[in-house]
């Protein structure tokens, strides 16, 4: 599992590991990345307002929006238009209603995955979230928090997608990051949870066994310099590489 490409997730010939695509409540800017992300998921969700987004990415293609059918639509339903809601309906995609006021509609479609997983007899997917940073800063918070949540599951990758960047969590120990011809330039390793003491190789400016913490030492601008950087820490930190949508043909 501390071996990996993140951006396999793009690859034209689908993923190595599968993986849940959950589309969240931002603008989807890339179509074309989005529609990759699509092809290559093995079960679609929207998070409530997440299912505006994806009717509003097809808006000048109906043919597309009618293939773009997700799995399953949960939230606290609270953002869904009536028009977005009465389409999938009519189409036969489920909404379920979930009324927890303690947990994000993000995380309401994690556990909707692992129900979905139990029923198919399948374990371990990865979880793609699209559109998770950006827009409101708690959100965002929110889904790097999601990440440090489901860091017990060992065998599960979850990667944030927003429009510039796939941000993940790299838990403590050794980590060997294949990048591609979608990542970079930039990158950053930001030690959010709780201090850590960093050492990688593959950057442009690396860290040896350098403190990390917020007020003090956080790498943020760095750049990727190698196919393979690797990185070294005591406790878990968020890596985040630039996306290179435009490679993605
Ligand atoms: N402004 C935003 N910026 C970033 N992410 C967002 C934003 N709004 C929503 N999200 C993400 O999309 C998911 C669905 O959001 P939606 O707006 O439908 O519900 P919400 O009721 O506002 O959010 P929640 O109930 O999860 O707090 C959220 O759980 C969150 O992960
Ligand atoms: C300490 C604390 N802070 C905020 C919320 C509110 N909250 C957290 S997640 C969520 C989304 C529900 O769709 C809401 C409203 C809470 N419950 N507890």
């Amino acid at each position: 599992m501390n071996d990996w490409a993140p951006s396999s997730i793009l690859l034209p010939q689908g993923p190595p590991k599968p993986f849940c695509l959950i589309q969240l409540n931002q603008p989807i800017v890339h179509v074309h990345l989005f529609e990759r992300l699509w092809a290559n998921a093995t079960i679609r969700l929207c998070a409530d307002g997440g299912t505006n987004r994806l009717y509003d990415a097809f808006e000048n293609s109906p043919e597309k929006r009618d293939k773009h059918l997700p799995d399953e639509i949960r939230g606290d339903l609270d953002s869904i238009r009536p028009e977005v809601r009465a389409f999938y309906e009519a189409k036969g995609v489920t909404v379920t209603r979930i009324e927890d006021q303690n947990s994000t509609d993000f995380t309401k479609c994690v556990c909707l995955m692992k129900e979905k997983e139990a029923k198919l007899g399948i374990k371990d997917l990865d979880v793609v979230a699209m559109s998770a940073i950006g827009g409101r800063f708690d959100q965002t918070i929110a889904s790097i928090n999601t990440l440090y949540f489901m860091k017990h599951e060992k065998n599960r990758h979850y990667v944030l997608v927003s429009d510039e960047n796939l941000t993940i969590l790299l838990d403590k120990g050794i980590h060997h990051l294949q990048c591609s011809e979608y990542d970079g330039p930039t990158c950053g390793v930001m030690p959010i949870g709780s201090p850590a003491t960093i050492t990688t190789k593959g950057l442009e400016w690396n860290l040896d066994n350098t403190p990390c913490f917020f007020g003090g030492m956080v790498s943020t601008s760095n750049a990727i310099a190698a196919e393979c950087v690797v990185i070294e820490t005591d406790s878990p930190v968020v890596w985040t590489s630039e996306l290179r949508p435009e490679n993605v043909k």
